[in-house]
């Protein structure tokens, strides 16, 4: 708590600073919006003290000056229609000019804020820590943006009424400005106070909240729908656990309770009204009854305009702690925004035009130091356009070792060299570009079947100039059959996320498709995690047929647990706790007896039983 605590503690320079940071994004993103909000706050609190305060003086000097009535109706109709025009600007305001600039300022911050996202370190997901803070940025942009325009709402909104009705106190009867200011002083104190216990609660809240959202979707998320029906054991378990979240979500609130409502006792009673309401009242009637020194008139007026300035200074003294509370989120937010990618290139060199040799030269690679190290001192070399099979059983370390190719990590120790050279100095973007990758856990993303294949953005036209080797792609993976049968063909929508007629492939042909866009990518080097999982055996020989014949000038390297799609390939890998045991072809490996001939047996005897 302690350390929290200290995180918590910010310096002035920091708080302006983060708040600068929004309201600069929002000049620059929609400055007519923003000069408009300012304006909407500054002329409301004109108009307010207008009527309210000086207003009621001129109506109550006219009768104890006895003027004429018509002097108070001609000053009635000039405030109805200052406020009429008012009103007009407000309306303006709400529905041209604060409807496009607020989504327009949300829009710019999400933008860079996904852009940051996208070169983020594989490696921060796998933070808890780093991944909530993440989390709690992603949520709280929109909320930081509309806090700070609230303050600066606030900020001219207060200054306005304090410039109107301090002139006013000055001039009608300036010890009362004490008052104002006491409780100005003391509610500032105890806000500030308040406001850092609500954010620690909500800090403190958060992982417990967290869980909570997590088994809320799993409830109504369409993907856990099946498995949720099928193990009841599991919702049971969900259900204890959403249980006891929300106890605990009960005992923070509750650890919390006492001192808060002490604080909010103090903030809005007793710093407010107590003294300036009760005492203030008494102070004001005393100068009037006893001393003679105001009139009963500016006792009306004096009480009457206390209240807004009173709110005015309220809402000022809540600025700080409201800017410190703010600050510390958007503090959140330039941290993720300033995240510095790890995987970056040392030298930015250019690739080969050519295929060239990827070598591991003992590479050991861990995800985190707890754990230790996953992959241990592996040595291996993999010619241009070879066929390479990784098996191994669950958690051996084979996906692990195709991240690292890809560079989503680089290695704790050794080289992954690509032409002799470590593929930490090739330009990223180029070297990954040179690889096809498709995942165990690849994503449909709610798009047309065309655009889950190109997975870039492209224009229409550009797009029906590609429509060949698009189609090309979806026949190699053994999707051809399907697309025939879609209405729209490669312009289907997938997923109903986006369109209510979208189609929902199953998981095979799901796979396809992703496969597709290996075939589809001009690239040198195919990884395929597992592509034929989710496949039907008749789909699984066609796949590794096509597969062999459409790479025939590529690199392939692919996992699979089916020793049958295996034993074609020029070389096969088995790894075990994440290290190459044996290496060599199908005949190889069988000759030698050992692990691999041991799994092929088992695998082969399935089949036989099965026959
Ligand atoms: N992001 C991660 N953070 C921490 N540990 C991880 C992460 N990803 C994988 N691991 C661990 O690394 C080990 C190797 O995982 P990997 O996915 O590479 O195995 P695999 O051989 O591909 O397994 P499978 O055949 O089940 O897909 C496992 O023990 C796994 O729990």
């Amino acid at each position: 708590m302690e350390e929290q605590k200290n995180k918590n503690k910010q310096s002035l320079k920091k708080i302006l600073s983060n708040n600068w940071f929004i309201i600069k994004l929002s000049f620059q993103t929609a400055p007519f919006f923003m000069i408009y909000m300012i304006f909407e706050a500054v002329k409301q609190r004109c108009l307010v003290f207008l009527e309210h305060t000086y207003g009621i003086k001129f109506v109550l000097e006219a009768a104890e000056y006895q003027k004429p009535f018509i002097v108070v109706v001609r000053f009635l109709l000039i405030v109805f229609a200052a406020w009429a025009i008012s009103f007009i600007f407000s309306g303006i305001y709400q529905n041209r000019v604060s409807q496009k600039g607020l989504p327009k300022i949300q829009k710019r911050l999400k933008e860079l804020m996904y852009e940051r996202v996208k070169a983020l370190d594989l490696e921060c997901y796998d933070d808890p820590t780093y991944y909530n803070e993440f989390v709690l940025s992603l949520s709280e942009a929109e909320k930081s943006i509309t806090r700070t325009h609230q303050i600066i709402e606030a900020f001219f909104g207060g200054v306005t009424t304090l410039i109107t009705s301090g002139i006013f106190f000055l001039t009608t009867d300036s010890p009362s400005v004490l008052f104002v200011l006491g409780s100005f002083g003391l509610t500032f104190f105890f806000a500030q106070i308040l406001n850092k216990v609500n954010y620690k609660n909500r800090i403190e809240k958060n992982p417990e909240e967290r869980k909570r959202t997590y088994i809320h979707r799993v409830f109504y998320l369409n993907e856990y729908a099946k498995e949720i029906r099928l193990n009841p054991d599991m919702s049971e378990r969900l259900y204890e656990e959403f249980d006891t979240t929300n106890d605990n979500l009960y005992l923070i609130e509750k650890s919390y309770a006492k001192k808060r409502t002490g604080l909010q006792f103090l903030v809005n009673y007793v710093t407010n009204d107590f003294i300036s309401d009760v005492i203030y009242i008494t102070y004001l009637v005393y100068r009037a009854a006893i001393m003679h020194a105001i009139s009963y008139s500016s006792v009306v007026v004096l009480w009457n305009s206390s209240g807004s300035l009173k709110n005015s200074l309220r809402n000022i003294s809540r600025i700080f702690p409201q800017i410190s509370e703010n600050s510390l989120y958007i503090e959140k937010i330039r941290n993720f925004l300033n995240y510095e990618t790890k995987i970056i290139s040392t030298k930015n060199l250019p690739m080969p035009n050519v295929p060239k040799t990827l070598e591991f030269k003992n590479v050991s690679f861990g995800y985190n130091k707890e754990d230790g190290n996953i992959l241990h001192n592996v040595n291996l070399i993999i010619h241009p356009n070879q066929k390479i099979a990784l098996v191994g059983y669950n958690g051996a370390g084979k996906t692990t070792l195709i991240k690292l190719i890809m560079r989503l990590y680089d290695p704790s120790e050794g080289e992954i060299r690509y032409n002799g050279i470590n593929i930490k100095d090739y330009n990223v973007k180029e070297y990954r570009n040179m690889i096809g990758t498709i995942f165990q856990d690849f994503k449909i993303f709610a798009a047309s079947v065309s655009d889950n294949v190109i997975l870039d953005y492209m224009e229409d036209a550009l797009k029906s100039k590609r429509e060949k080797e698009i189609r090309h792609a979806l026949t190699f993976s053994g999707f051809d059959y399907k697309l025939n049968s879609l209405p729209q063909g490669l312009s289907t929508e997938l997923t109903t996320e986006f369109e209510e007629d979208g189609v929902d492939l199953s998981g095979g042909e799901s796979q396809k498709l992703a496969t597709a866009r290996a075939f589809y990518k001009d690239a040198r080097m195919v990884i395929l995690d597992e592509p034929s999982s989710a496949l039907d055996p008749i789909a699984e020989y066609q796949l590794n047929e096509t597969m062999l014949q459409a790479a025939a000038n590529k690199t392939v390297i692919f996992i699979s647990h089916r020793l049958s799609t295996t034993r074609n390939a020029d070389r096969i890998l088995m790894l075990e706790h994440g290290q190459i045991i044996e290496e060599g072809t199908h005949e190889e490996l069988l000759e030698l007896k050992n692990k691999y001939a041991a799994m092929w047996k088992a695998q082969a005897g399935k089949y036989v039983d099965i026959e």
